[in-house]
């Protein structure tokens, strides 16, 4: 494609330099550009882009989107905002492929991994040819990607969704998260379908208090189209969570047609009868499209919230409830999250993806719904991540289990005994007697440790890392697998 082909897309940019440059594709990091390359110069949190585009134009870039003109010797298009143009230019680039899926995003702090897969199921029982992008993988005709994130960056989300489209794929199902939301990674992605989940605390490190944190994840429903049509297939849809205090401001900011879902009577999905048992959890479900009884596979009351919130997504997809009830109560449970580790042990032992503090106070109280004997805990916190969370899932930990340890979870570049001291504060602040607790700054040995002191009719829950399988500490990753670690001390326990 030609540079000024780029330039048309962008009204104000202005073209200095050859305008005729063929272009072969597009790249934002110089470490990965090839011969022909367009460079986009990205001021990111940490580096400026621009200061690399020398590099990049050593090795083959043959033209640079710059905010600031740059003493090169190749044509640059001048933009008011690169993050901007990345998005536009990516989506003209791989042919608007957003517009030929049906595309359903869902957006909140906890669930959203969860209500995807649900989703996915749904629709490819149901015979669409369905894409998935999320926090454990990205998987479209049979195959599946490794995520480094959540949320793809604008250029690598348009290029895989390029590809889903020429591998046939007609729908797509992904997690967009707040920090893709406020960086503009899904600026240009066409969204049939918004999903809200829940609003409660995380990230404050980023988006520094709740009401930035809220009006982040606002942009989507507020992003998601402004005009009407008769044509069902091109209407667009917010499903929100009627029962999270955030609902009423989503609502407020989306010019779509809203569905709410949640436990009350008003909601248009509404779940009722729930009964939660170690094996699943059984509910009513009335709808605008009918009415049945779903029995999930999978424990805890968060997860009716889950269903509904697929059951709403897929509804608009015109996917009678009768099919969607088969699909869901086939779903054995998303990896990591409330995953049994069954060694023929006489006490649970239960791995889970919760690293925040509604995330922990739920599938503890999910746990303690149906443990018979004690709630063992082990968890930590993320390093270089939101601190004021600490504390906070510290005292829930206290409030929910009967014994915990504080382990370390991804430390990152932060030193870890500090940041178990962070969570000790919350527990201190809940006056647990220190024989109640642990701190133990190893997780292999925490693990070790929790499952020695298992009795039966306990149940082990080790929270935090779910699916991961590694531990990052410092900048170093290395293979840590809580289910393996856990198999291994189940395997190794002396009593
Ligand atoms: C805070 C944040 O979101 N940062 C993201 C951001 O990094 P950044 O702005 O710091 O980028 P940078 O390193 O300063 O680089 C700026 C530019 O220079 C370029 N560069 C850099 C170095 C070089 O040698 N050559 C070069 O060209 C880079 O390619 C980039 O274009 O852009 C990068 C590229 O897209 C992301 O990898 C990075 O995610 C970091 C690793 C991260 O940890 N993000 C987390 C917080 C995140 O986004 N999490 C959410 C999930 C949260 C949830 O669960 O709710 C997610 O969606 O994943
Ligand atoms: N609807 C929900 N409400 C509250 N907690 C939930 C809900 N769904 C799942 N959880 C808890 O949060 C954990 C993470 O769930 P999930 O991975 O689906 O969320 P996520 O939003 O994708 O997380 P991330 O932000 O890391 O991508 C689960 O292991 C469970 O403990
Ligand atoms: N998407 C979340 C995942 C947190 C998982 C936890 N294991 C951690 O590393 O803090 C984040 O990046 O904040
Ligand atoms: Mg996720």
């Amino acid at each position: 494609m030609l540079l000024k082909q780029f330039a048309s897309m962008l009204t104000t940019a202005r073209l200095v330099g050859e305008s005729n440059t063929e272009c072969q594709n597009l790249q934002t990091d110089s470490r990965q550009v090839k011969p022909g390359d367009l460079f986009i110069c990205l001021p990111g949190h940490t580096v400026d882009g621009h200061d690399y585009a020398e590099k990049a134009v050593n090795a083959g870039a043959v033209a640079l989107v710059v905010e600031r003109q740059l003493d090169l010797p190749v044509p640059q298009l001048l933009v008011k905002d690169s993050r901007f143009a990345m998005a536009v230019l990516a989506d003209f680039f791989f042919d608007s492929p957003s517009q030929k899926m049906n595309m359903i995003g869902v957006t909140g702090t906890n669930g959203k991994t969860t209500t995807t897969y649900l989703i996915e199921k749904i629709m490819s029982d149901y015979g669409r040819k369905t894409g998935l992008i999320g926090t454990i993988q990205m998987r479209y005709d049979g195959r599946t990607y490794p995520m480094s994130g959540t949320t793809p960056e604008a250029l690598d989300l348009q290029r895989s969704l390029h590809d889903m489209v020429q591998k046939g794929t007609d729908c797509c199902v992904m997690e967009v998260s707040s920090h893709a939301l406020e960086q503009g990674r899904v600026k240009g992605t066409n969204f049939r379908t918004a999903v809200f989940t829940n609003l409660t605390q995380d990230h404050l490190d980023y988006h520094h208090s709740m009401e930035e944190y809220r009006g982040a994840k606002g942009l989507f429903f507020a992003r998601l189209g402004n005009g009407y049509t008769e044509d069902v297939t091109q209407r667009k849809y917010a499903v929100i969570n009627a029962d999270d205090p955030a609902a009423a401001y989503f609502i407020s900011v989306t010019a779509a047609e809203v569905i709410t879902y949640g436990m009350g009577e008003k909601a248009d999905v509404r779940a009722s009868q729930i009964s939660i048992t170690s094996q699943g959890t059984s509910f009513h479900v009335d709808t605008f499209a009918g009415s049945t009884d779903i029995r999930l596979r999978m424990v805890g009351k968060f997860n009716v919230y889950n269903a509904m919130a697929a059951i709403s997504a897929a509804l608009v997809e015109g996917i009678p409830l009768e099919e969607i009830k088969r699909s869901l109560e086939t779903v054995p449970g998303v990896d990591g999250r409330v995953e049994g580790v069954d060694e023929g042990q006489p006490f649970a032992v239960i791995v889970d993806y919760a690293h925040t503090p509604d995330g922990l106070e739920n599938v503890l109280r999910t746990v303690k719904e149906f443990a018979e004997g004690r709630v063992i805990c082990v968890f930590g916190c993320g390093g270089d991540r939101d601190r004021t969370k600490r504390p906070l899932m510290g005292k829930i930990a206290a409030n929910y289990s009967d014994f915990v340890l504080v382990t370390s979870d991804n430390p990152r570049t932060e030193d870890p005994d500090l940041i178990l001291k962070d969570i000790e504060q919350g527990l201190i602040e809940e006056s647990v007697p220190a024989e109640r607790y642990t701190m133990i700054v190893d997780r292999r040995q925490a693990i070790h440790e929790a499952i020695e002191m298992a009795s039966p009719a306990d149940v082990v829950l080790i929270a935090g890392k779910g699916h991961e399988t590694y531990q990052i500490i410092g900048t170093t990753k290395t293979d840590f697998d809580d289910r393996i670690i856990a198999k291994e001390a189940i395997r190794g326990k002396s009593n």
